[in-house]
């Protein structure tokens, strides 16, 4: 065995320190949330908010929030999904990232660790639909999590679902993001517009698109850190790229006014036309794997 896994606490938040070789991850049971990622002597490779506040019931600013069963505004989902709520005020990125989940299983083997969580006995399912979520979290030699859908329902329903992932820059104005190239998007600033990129993304300003037919792989390029980080997706076409620039930043919470240079937020997803359909007993993974190497 060469993972150590101990239960810590931050603020009123049970969470898991996991260590592995010269990895450490830190994880919410809130939520499920990943809140950090860093190899010994490194620069973080998943960024939380120095602001970050640890509360039950509210999502930490950072790491990597579950949003499901709907991503972002419910309002600007496809039709098929608003439809099957009927919520005075729905909260942005659906309802389970500030719910209480469970480590529901784990498994140590040489080469690596894993563990999976799911929604609590305690959680609020009123609203929810009969599909379970769990969430896969694989450390080995880079971090692997698998957002799973499995729906014990008698009816097909539809999901919209993001593994909202903010990466650690050294300057988000100079990092380049790849592989979005010739694929269409959906502008969330320009009245969700479509668009196609042209070559690779250099952020120039508030940024929240909606990117659509992936490829499997997508690299940030952080020639600060002199570091690539590859994002390699299986079960995703779409993602979603965000930074909130200046003026944005002000007005977030536990989010401090220029921690937008050091943060990009690239959220493996199903939205918009590959929103995921699961019919009655059907089971889905949408899986993302985040390694580092030297630029
Ligand atoms: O503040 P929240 O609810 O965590 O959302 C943060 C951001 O999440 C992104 O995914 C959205 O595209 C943005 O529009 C949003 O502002």
């Amino acid at each position: 065995m060469t993972a150590t896994i101990k239960q810590i606490t931050r603020g009123d938040l049970a969470c898991w320190e996991i260590r592995h070789r010269n990895q450490t991850l830190v994880i919410a049971e809130q939520g499920a949330q990943v809140l950090e990622y860093q190899r010994d002597g490194e620069h973080p490779l998943i960024w939380l908010s120095e602001e970050a506040a640890y509360h039950r019931g509210q999502g930490v600013r950072g790491g990597v929030p579950v949003c499901w069963p709907w991503f972002g505004g419910l309002d600007f989902n496809p039709k098929e999904i608003r439809q099957q709520y009927a919520l005075a005020e729905p909260p942005a990125h659906g309802l389970v990232r500030q719910q209480p989940w469970v480590l529901q299983h784990r498994q140590e083997e040489a080469d690596g660790i894993t563990l999976r969580f799911g929604l609590s006995d305690q959680a609020d399912r009123q609203s929810l639909p009969p599909v379970e979520p769990t969430l896969t979290v694989r450390l080995d030699d880079g971090l692997s999590l698998a957002l799973n859908n499995h729906n014990h329902g008698n009816t097909p329903v539809w999901i919209s679902q993001a593994l909202h992932s903010y990466f650690a820059v050294s300057d988000s104005r100079q990092v380049t993001v790849h592989g979005l190239d010739t694929c269409p998007y959906v502008d969330a600033l320009n009245d969700w517009q479509p668009h196609r990129q042209h070559g690779p993304l250099t952020v120039v300003g508030e940024t929240d698109r909606l990117y659509l037919q992936l490829p499997d792989t997508l690299h940030i390029d952080d020639p600060g850190w002199q570091r690539r980080l590859t994002l390699s997706a299986s079960g995703s076409r779409s993602a979603v790229v965000w930074n909130p620039w200046v003026d944005k930043s002000r007005r977030l919470t536990q989010f401090a006014g220029d921690a937008w240079q050091r943060m990009l937020c690239i959220e493996t997803a199903r939205v918009l036309d590959n929103a995921l359909l699961l019919g009655p007993g059907e089971q889905h993974s949408m899986v993302v794997r985040f390694v580092t190497t030297a630029l």
